[in-house]
Formats: C-alpha cells, structure tokens, sequence
C-alpha cells in the first residue's frame, strides 16, 4: 500500500497586537477556519523527493529563496524521522494569499509539519508544534514573536503572549468583523525590521507606542468579555493610529479604512504585518458586514471575509 499522510491549518486575523507582541505585549488573534491549507505527502517509487506549491513544483533540493523556510523545515523534518532513504511528493493547496498579514507562511509550515507526523503515524504534541513552525518562521520572518503558528493552529481565539503559553479566549460580543484584502503585498520580514528601525531612532516615541498597543489589548480583552462592542471599535482605531506611527500602515490601508469609516465601521485597523495586505473593520452585525463588503470592493479592495466575533470559529 502507497504511504500518506496529511495536515491542514487554517489563516489567521490578529485583533489587535501585531508587532508590540515582537516586543513581549500581548495579542489577541482569531482563527480563520475557512481559509485553509493542506499539505499531503505520497509515498513515490523514484528515489527523489519533490513538491508541488503556487510557487513551485519541482525537487525539494531546487526550492527557490522565497521558499528557504520550507527548506529548512523539510530538512529539519526529514532529520528528525531518519527519514534520509524515504522518498515522497508533497502537494501544498493552500486559500491564504500570500503577504497579507494572514498567517500564510506559518499555515504552509504548521500543514507540511502534521502531513510529515501523519507519514510517520506520530502523535505531536502542539509545543513540539511551535518549536517545528518556528523553524520555519525564523527564516521567513525573522525574529517572529510564534504568534501565527499558534493561531494557524488554533480552533480558538486566543490571547497570546510571546515565550509563554496561549490561552483560549472566549468571547461574548455582538460584532462582526469584515477582514478587506488590499491586493497590496506587504512583507511581514520588512514591517518587523520597519518597527525595529522606528525603536532605533525614535526610542522614546515608539516605545511609547509598543507600550500603549498593549494597554488596549488588555482593554480590548475586558471589550470582547463584557460585549462592549463601541468601546472595541475604539481600541482597534487607536490601535491603527499606534501602527501608522510605527510606519507599517500602507496608503491603501488608510484610504480604504476612510471609507469603512465614513459608511459608519465602528473601528477599523491593519491585521498582521501590515505594510500593505488586510484590514478589519468593526461592524455591529453581519448584514452591515455584508453592504460595507460591496462598498470596500468597489473602493478598490481585492477580496474581503465575514467573520462574526461571537461563535462560529470552528465551522
Ligand atoms: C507583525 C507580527 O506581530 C505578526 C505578523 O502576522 C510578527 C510576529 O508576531 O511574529
């Protein structure tokens, strides 16, 4: 019989956190359980081992250099079963655009990592996980605080802090959040050196911004528990003020999330990277979600997702 094994993992939205959470403030981040990735493994009878991706499609030893995570990853894995004389193709389908603040890099590497301990008929406990993603993540991001492997990996929202261990977050609010895809490619690898750059020379100031991006994350928190929808839509436009003045803000971002803002968004800020990529938009019920979605398409937007805020993360 032909071995296989396979994984799956899915995007992820950060509410509110990216780039403090870099810098140990905490994040609170939804899973997208809609939007996933797969990666399956077949046992092949040539003795080469290759892989077929929107990237790529070729042997493993030929990845291109945007693709040097994987790499990594693949040789780590490749190690850690003495897995030398094994040979497979590894098939990646993944619904995450790519460098847009969704957790695409981290969802190829959390899919390709449970495909391998389904090949190996491996329990894999979520730490060993995290420690297998971030190889990955390392490389393609640099100095990543592990928060897109934990929420690509998570049925949950989660409140996150980097170096200690996710807690669930329930929720009890009545909003929905409408994600907008800019089209613009933004570089999570960049944005992070962005921030770093702004902590050189404007130390005080930005240090100022990190600290006060986890001050409304833990407003934020307090929001989704007591259903203090109005208030949430607050923290997430100030917090998009505290970004811009990080620089990871992008001129399509701004423009659009004017128009969220005039059509009556409750609060709107980029998710993830930034730099170009999402956007979300607080809104208080699915059918604004639904009337602003047509309004950010002809605005410009490439592509947007509904995801209510109460419920329906595991759909
Ligand atoms: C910008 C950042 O905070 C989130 C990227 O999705 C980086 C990280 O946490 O590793």
């Amino acid at each position: 019989m032909v071995r296989k094994g396979s994984g799956t993992s899915h995007a992820k939205i950060i509410l509110i956190g990216e780039h403090s959470v870099v810098y140990g403030q905490p994040a609170i981040a939804l899973p997208l359980s809609r939007v996933t990735c797969t990666a399956t493994m077949t046992e092949t009878l040539t003795p080469v081992r290759t892989i077929d991706s929107r990237y790529f499609d070729g042997l493993i030893t030929e990845l291109p250099e945007q693709m040097a995570g994987v790499r990594k990853l693949l040789d780590r894995l490749i190690r850690y079963f003495n897995g030398e004389k094994d040979y497979w193709h590894l098939s990646i389908t993944s619904m995450l655009p790519a460098e847009r603040g969704m957790g695409s890099s981290a969802a190829t590497a959390v899919a390709i990592i449970k495909s391998f301990f389904d090949y190996y008929d491996t329990s894999l406990d979520q730490d060993l996980l995290l420690k297998l993603a971030d190889v990955e993540e390392q490389v393609t991001h640099r100095s990543p605080s592990g928060l897109d492997a934990a929420t690509v990996s998570s049925i949950q929202p989660i409140w996150y802090v980097k170096g200690k261990q996710n807690e669930s977050l329930s929720m009890n609010i009545d909003g929905t959040l409408l994600i907008v895809d800019t089209g613009v490619h933004g570089q999570t690898k960049e944005a992070i050196a962005a921030v770093k750059q702004e902590l050189e020379n404007n130390s005080t100031k930005a240090t100022k911004r990190i600290s006060h991006l986890g001050q409304l994350t833990t407003e934020t928190r307090q929001h989704l528990i007591k259903n203090e929808v109005a208030l949430l839509g607050k923290c997430l436009t100030l917090a998009q003020h505290d970004l811009s003045a990080l620089s990871v803000s992008h001129p399509s971002i701004d423009s659009l999330i004017d128009v969220a803002m005039n059509e009556g968004a409750l609060g709107a800020k980029l998710t993830g990277g930034g730099r170009g990529g999402c956007f979300l938009v607080l809104l208080p019920n699915e059918s604004a979600a639904k009337l602003l979605a047509v309004k950010m398409v002809e605005a410009g937007a490439s592509a947007t997702w509904i995801q209510p805020l109460s419920g329906g993360f595991e759909d």
